[in-house]
């Protein structure tokens, strides 16, 4: 059987994207790493899948995998993805879509300038949630990391971040890091480590070594998180530009218990169809 999949990305985090209400397939972990695998598969860091909604009050379910063919709750670049793709293949003609995911529920807006803007759900902080291993909530926590002790603040946008403040993100040994982070003991279901540097009190840059797919080109719930904690600390005031590799992204948060919205691209590259 052939299954028709569009690739897109959204600033340069990309993505498999398939239909799952008009198509069927059993993905498993060994598949989707065959698929991701950038030389011998399409290559991707995440695949992002359309199925109808479990609850009738949404629109559709939108299910996460990295690279590595683990399952996950939250994506906000592929979100952005997801409602260009469910337009485009005439799934819903709404331009305000409700979708379920494993991290909880959002609501993705198509704009008129073709931008899309996510209401990421309000940003979780206990141990308990990221999860993380502290015996209190804090603003940031020391974490052991190889021979160095680094200040880190923890998020959870449904899926886990850690936020690291640096003073220079070029030099900063963020392939040596990112993974002794991702990995660390301390986060009980493995961590997305994003690494800022504060530009000025609305914008700053970030690089994320991302859970089960690595350094990406551009982390949406990583942006996300490094703006909330940002805020946090008193070290920046919404909205916030997240400036990443792959470009910039819009975040606004009013703060604790409020919403994080998420405004930026989402790009189509072409259509395909893969034997299964
Ligand atoms: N690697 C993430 C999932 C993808 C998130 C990222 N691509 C985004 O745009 O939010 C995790 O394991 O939680």
């Amino acid at each position: 059987m052939l299954l028709r999949f569009t690739k897109m990305h959204g600033l340069g985090n990309d993505f498999m994207v398939i239909d799952l209400v008009t198509q069927h397939a059993q993905l498993s972990a060994k598949l989707i790493r065959q698929w991701s695998d950038r030389h011998t598969g399409i290559g991707f860091d995440q695949l992002l899948v359309v199925e109808p909604p479990g609850n009738p009050d949404m629109d559709f379910r939108y299910r996460i995998f990295n690279a590595d063919g683990g399952e996950v709750e939250q994506c906000g670049n592929g979100a952005r993805c997801f409602a260009r793709f469910v337009q485009d293949k005439r799934l819903t003609a709404k331009s305000e879509i409700h979708v379920e995911t494993a991290g909880g529920p959002i609501i993705l807006n198509v704009n008129a300038d073709g931008q899309i803007t996510v209401d990421m759900g309000a940003p979780r902080f206990s141990p308990a949630q990221i999860p993380f291993q502290a015996d209190t909530e804090a603003l940031t926590y020391t974490l052991e990391v190889g021979e160095q002790q680094l200040q880190i603040s923890t998020v959870s946008m449904g899926n886990p971040h850690s936020v690291t403040l640096v003073d220079d993100l070029d030099s900063f040994p963020v392939a040596s890091l990112g993974p002794l982070i991702e990995k660390h003991p301390r986060f009980d279901q493995g961590v997305n480590a994003g690494f800022m540097q504060l530009i000025d009190r609305h914008h700053a840059r970030l690089r994320v070594y991302e859970r089960g797919a690595g350094e990406t080109l551009a982390c949406g719930t990583g942006a996300c998180a490094a703006a909330v904690a940002g805020i946090r600390l008193g070290h920046l005031v919404s909205p916030v530009s997240i400036q990443l590799p792959g470009g910039s992204l819009h975040i606004e948060w009013a703060g604790p218990g409020q919403p994080v919205m998420m405004t930026g691209p989402a790009t189509r590259v072409y259509e395909g169809q893969i034997r299964v």
